[in-house]
């Protein structure tokens, strides 16, 4: 399912098998193990559908049986996980796009203002003309693909994906807003956010829920 907010594309991948993932992600049961697990496949439904319109060239190739024409993506994106809980994705999405190159973003959300407090970030020089693609499973008030985002777009970045697990509404309208050259793909946007800047109904804190609480 495809929405137009304003100006900024947003698509949810309402796959039943994509539900079915983010449904044991959900569970407060779910340990952690089966989380990440549930992520992992979650990551791989979430990447292949962001990459469905991607350019791609053509090579000519010999099967044993004949010639015929090969594709392979024309531009590798960078895949770029926003650590700690972006971590999760990182590896299925570089198992489904192997040429790609991949840089880092670290950010801790302070739990009283919301607002993201980076600690890493180990990305190439320039971006200009290079797709990227942005994997964190959780956009709750925004501020941190925010964040993500202008470090991006300063080093030249113009074609940017975020995918996330879960997205709040109140984070797709602040992302909306800033007019940020982003689109969105995720496998719901959740109702809202609670007093805390929690996603509900959400999974938690996607990094704890990983890799225990810090
Ligand atoms: O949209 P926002 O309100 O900015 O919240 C979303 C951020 O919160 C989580 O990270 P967190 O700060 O909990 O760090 P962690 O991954 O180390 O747990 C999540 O992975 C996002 O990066
Ligand atoms: O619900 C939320 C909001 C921010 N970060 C999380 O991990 N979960
Ligand atoms: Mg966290």
């Amino acid at each position: 399912m495809r929405a137009k907010l304003s100006g900024m594309d947003v698509h949810v991948v309402d796959h039943p098998l994509a539900k079915a993932r983010l449904s044991t992600m959900r569970d407060a049961r779910t340990d952690s193990a089966a989380f990440r697990a549930a992520l992992h496949e979650l990551t791989v439904m979430l990447v292949y559908e962001a990459t469905r319109d991607a350019p791609v060239r053509t090579e000519r190739i010999h099967t044993p049986v004949a010639r015929t024409e090969g594709y392979r993506l024309a531009s590798p994106p960078l895949l770029v996980p926003v650590l700690r809980a972006g971590l999760g994705m990182a590896d299925q999405a570089h198992t489904l796009i192997p040429d790609a190159q991949m840089g880092f973003v670290g950010l801790a959300r302070d739990e009283e203002t919301l607002k993201p407090t980076p600690y890493l970030e180990s990305l190439p020089e320039t971006l200009a003309d290079r797709p990227v693609l942005v994997l964190d499973p959780m956009l709750a008030t925004g501020g941190s693909m925010e964040y993500t985002i202008r470090l991006l777009t300063g080093r030249g970045a113009t074609d940017i994906t975020a995918i996330c697990a879960l997205a709040a509404p109140e984070g797709l309208a602040h992302l909306e807003g800033t007019g940020l050259p982003v689109r969105v793909v995720t496998a719901s946007i959740d109702e809202r956010l609670n007093d805390s800047g929690f996603i509900v109904p959400g999974l938690g804190d996607a990094g704890d829920r990983q890799y225990g609480a810090v």
